[in-house]
């Protein structure tokens, strides 16, 4: 069925394990995703960027925001894991509320970039608006910036989530999960050196908090996907994300809803590299996209067991 967002992550807060939230910008990504749910008998939360809605509506947002939820409900009707579609890192009303109309479970209003008291009111506006037709939101505190090697640049402790404003913050807004920056950061090359995160500051943020915590930047980027694109062609030069234990660790500490879209383009493009270097004849999209799909399948269902969340549906 189609579910809000809350009721899955409420679950696995007190479960004590994390879901995936999994970016999609074509059909796909999401039958990958819906398939490795149904294996893995695991709760599914879809998201798309305010970019991938564009994109899908050929720049006409609402076009783009209904066809998603259309594509997503489609699946979720008619299959018995609880699906949730969750609008990623909206920063622009005409997105957040477009999501909200077509039917989204919940948005992210991500004012992460405004001060703390900017980022509070407008945050405060959107749970208000989204509240009011049950829809759940995120919203994130910090800004994701990756913790260099040893030495944690004073700006960049700037950017972490300060614990004692994520209180205030939740208590104010009536936000239903939230984002705490602790040193990961978007895309392929997340860390220069060893991966380290503030393990202290998300403690004490669920604690003081005790509602369900995203991480975002949270892509492995599993080596040998690496290693297999760059074998057909592929230049990952200093590819690098969060380290399998450490994201298990987070999850510990009160993670619940791991954003991971890095490491689902990594998987297609190394599978798709390899399907084209071996088969030069072919060129039906349904046959050169399965070997893809089957690679984001498979990485998706180890994710779903590393973070706890298999046969929780
Ligand atoms: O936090 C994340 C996931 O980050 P990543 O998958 O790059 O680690 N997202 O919000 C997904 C979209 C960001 C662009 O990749
Ligand atoms: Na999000
Ligand atoms: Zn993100």
């Amino acid at each position: 069925p189609y579910v809000n967002t809350k009721d899955i992550l409420e679950k696995a807060s007190e479960g004590f394990y994390a879901v995936p939230a999994l970016n999609i910008n074509n059909l796909e990504f999401l039958q990958a995703i819906i398939e490795a749910g149904l294996e893995e008998s695991a709760p599914v939360i879809i998201e798309t960027s305010e970019g991938a809605i564009k994109y899908a509506g050929n720049g006409n947002i609402m076009r783009g925001a209904k066809l998603f939820v259309d594509m997503v409900r489609e699946y979720a009707d008619t299959i018995d894991i609880p699906v949730a579609l969750h609008l990623d890192h909206g920063k622009h009303f005409e997105y957040i509320i477009a999501a909200i109309k077509a039917g989204y479970s919940s948005v992210m209003i991500d004012a992460s970039e405004h001060n703390f008291e900017e980022n509070l009111s407008i945050t405060k506006k959107v749970v208000e608006i989204a509240h009011s037709v049950n829809v759940s939101v995120e919203a994130e505190l910090g800004r994701l910036v990756g913790i260099e090697d040893n030495v944690v640049v004073a700006a960049h402790e700037a950017a972490l989530v300060d614990p004692d404003e994520a209180v205030e913050f939740v208590e104010k807004t009536g936000v239903d999960f939230l984002a705490p920056a602790i040193g990961t950061s978007h895309g392929a090359f997340k860390f220069k050196g060893e991966a380290r995160l503030d393990f202290d500051r998300l403690k004490k943020v669920k604690e003081r908090t005790g509602i369900p915590l995203v991480l975002h930047g949270a892509s492995s980027v599993p080596q040998d996907i690496v290693e297999l694109a760059e074998k057909f062609g592929a230049d990952f030069k200093g590819a690098k994300g969060v380290p399998s234990e450490i994201l298990k660790e987070t999850v510990k500490y009160g993670i619940n809803k791991v954003n991971t879209d890095t490491d689902l383009r990594m998987a297609f493009i190394a599978g798709l590299r390899e399907f084209l270097a071996g088969n030069p004849t072919e060129f039906d999209p349904r046959k050169y996209f399965k070997v893809p799909k089957e690679y984001v399948k498979g990485l998706i269902k180890e994710r779903m067991r590393l973070l706890g969340c298999s046969n929780k549906a």
